[in-house]
């Protein structure tokens, strides 16, 4: 493999005595747009977490760069799930994307013209420029999580980890987070997205990590569409997934992506 932005090593994570991750080892390209993939429950926010220091491992580590997270950090954007996040805290969506501009090693700088600069950009990059005054607690679900995306694109960072950013945004929306991962990508980012559609994971990643507790597969996204890995990952839901045996025949990605170069 080229370069390696990310790599867990034997990584086991338990709530409560039962692993919800085991024994997940997988190593993760520079410069990709990565989907960690997986039916509901089967560890995929706890791998995030896990990776961003936020949950205790019971065993193994992570490598991010080569290096541990604390080295990194700086390196690191984490964008968590929506609804983890408390909405009503009193601030405006200005200083929520000025958030970015912080970093443990300096909590207590000041906001410079530059930094301004710097949100007012980011959140015209998600179209929400003229929401800049609005408190964060009175924009709609998606223009939250555009919010956050602004913050997110402020850090300046290596690595972006985004947890769930398609989930209750728009088409439009949709599109326009696409659009900046593509933009991240082609100056060399690595963004790192936990997804759980299946019908369009094929559409926004080059790489695909299958979970289910344990790591069903990690690879490129033309090795990973097959039916019998999908079938380890999702097992019984895979029939709940009706059009999954059309998603593995329409996804012959090898023979599409040769005929369209
Ligand atoms: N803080 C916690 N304490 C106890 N159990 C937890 C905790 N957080 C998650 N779990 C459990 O761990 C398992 C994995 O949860 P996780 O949120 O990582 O899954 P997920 O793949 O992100 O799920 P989803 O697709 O539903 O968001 C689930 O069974 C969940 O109930």
């Amino acid at each position: 493999m080229e370069e390696i932005a990310l790599e867990t090593h034997n990584l086991t994570v338990s709530y409560n005595r039962k692993p919800v991750l085991w024994n997940v080892d997988f190593k993760l390209p520079k410069g990709q747009i990565i989907g960690i993939i997986g039916p509901n429950g089967s560890g995929k926010t706890t791998l995030l977490k896990s990776i961003m220091g936020l949950t205790p491992l019971s065993s193994g580590y992570v490598e991010i760069f080569g290096q541990k997270l604390n080295d990194v950090r700086h390196r690191i954007s984490y964008v968590p799930q929506r609804e983890s996040v408390d909405w009503d805290f009193p601030a405006s969506v200005m200083d929520v994307v000025l958030m970015g501009r912080y970093s443990p090693k300096n909590l207590f700088k000041r906001i410079k013209k530059v930094d301004k600069d710097i949100a007012a950009e980011a959140l015209e990059k998600v179209n929400l420029l003229e929401f800049s005054n609005r408190q964060i607690s009175q924009l709609s679900g998606g223009q939250q999580q555009r919010v956050f995306i602004a913050r997110s694109l402020t850090q300046n960072a290596d690595l972006f980890i985004m947890d769930e950013p398609f989930v209750g945004v728009d088409a439009a929306t949709e599109q326009a987070i696409l659009t900046l991962m593509q933009e991240m990508k082609s100056k060399g980012k690595t963004v790192i997205v936990v997804h759980h559609d299946l019908q369009t994971a094929k559409d926004y990643f080059d790489w695909i990590v299958l979970l289910n507790t344990r790591l069903v597969a990690s690879g490129p996204k033309s090795e990973i569409f097959n039916e019998e890995l999908l079938q380890e990952a999702y097992g019984g839901k895979l029939n709940v997934l009706s059009k999954v045996g059309e998603l593995v025949k329409e996804h012959d990605f090898p023979i599409r992506e040769k005929k369209r170069k």
